[in-house]
């Protein structure tokens, strides 16, 4: 689906800390991400994975440390620049277009054009080859505020897919998706030609997709490394104060955490 190719970018999150007012959101957080390497961020609510993000997708500026992708300073770079490098699939967004579904995935294309230049055959390959990896092809022509939850985060995801970033960042991306379609977006996420960052809650799934993942936790990264090294009982006690145990599956090879309540079954 590529035509042009740019490799996957490096992003380096250094000694960053954010706050809003009074209140300190992450401190002195560093992250990195090799080209191509898929990224989880976990961890409790409240925790800081959203507010991390969105100082990499540049909306909440570090109060100090810096946020680099390919080297750059990610908030000194122009925003066409950054349009071109960095998509994101932000969680919740206020997303009431009144327009069809394929003209929402075609917005994804915007930075990559001269000001009102229509589609080209290229961008027409690119949108239909998005709406293909989200299981969305069959919504189209739909009018995308008409949607279900699941469908219009697809949708959004294909119009991130469209931008062709180099840095794809997604906050909880699942949320709302019925299983088939986690796994099927979680898929297509690794398939790309692009670094991914992604919050996620679901433990399993970050141990399945992802290639290393960082936890945080009250605002601090508390374990980063391969999710076999990562999620063991004692971080899971100690960050989600849950019992689990973890076993490697013997089928798909990955660490399964089953979580072991307090509660008897009944
Ligand atoms: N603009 C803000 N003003 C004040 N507090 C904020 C602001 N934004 C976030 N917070 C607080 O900062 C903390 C971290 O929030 P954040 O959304 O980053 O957490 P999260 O790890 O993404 O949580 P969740 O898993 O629930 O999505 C929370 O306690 C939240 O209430």
């Amino acid at each position: 689906m590529t035509a042009t190719y740019t490799p996957p970018a490096e992003l380096r999150v250094d000694c960053v800390t954010l706050t809003a007012g009074a209140r300190r959101l992450v401190s002195d957080v560093s992250l990195t991400a090799r080209p191509g390497e898929t990224i989880g961020l976990v961890g409790p609510n409240g925790s800081g994975k959203s507010s991390l993000l969105r100082a990499v997708y540049r909306v909440l500026r570090p109060d100090t440390g810096r946020v680099r992708v390919d080297g750059d300073d990610a908030w000194a770079l122009p925003a066409r620049q950054l349009a071109r490098t960095v998509a994101a699939v932000v969680q919740d967004s206020a997303a009431d277009f009144d327009l069809a579904v394929r003209e929402v995935v075609a917005m994804g294309r915007t930075p990559h054009k001269r000001l009102l230049a229509g589609d080209t055959p290229e961008d027409a390959d690119l949108i239909d080859g998005a709406l293909l990896a989200v299981d969305a092809v069959h919504l189209a022509d739909r009018p995308f505020d008409r949607l279900s939850g699941g469908e219009r985060q697809r949708v959004l995801i294909a119009r991130a897919l469209a931008q062709q970033p180099t840095l794809l960042v997604l906050d909880e991306p699942t949320n709302h998706l019925d299983i088939r379609h986690q796994l099927s977006v979680l898929g297509a996420l690794r398939r790309l030609p692009a670094t991914v960052l992604l919050a996620l809650h679901d433990l399993n799934l970050a141990a399945y997709y992802c290639d290393r993942l960082y936890v945080l936790d009250d605002g601090e990264i508390t374990a980063s490394g391969p999710p076999s090294a990562v999620l063991t009982p004692q971080l899971l006690a100690e960050v989600y104060g849950v019992a689990a145990e973890v076993t490697t599956h013997p089928r798909t090879g990955a660490p399964q955490v089953t979580f072991l309540p307090e509660e008897p079954r009944r």
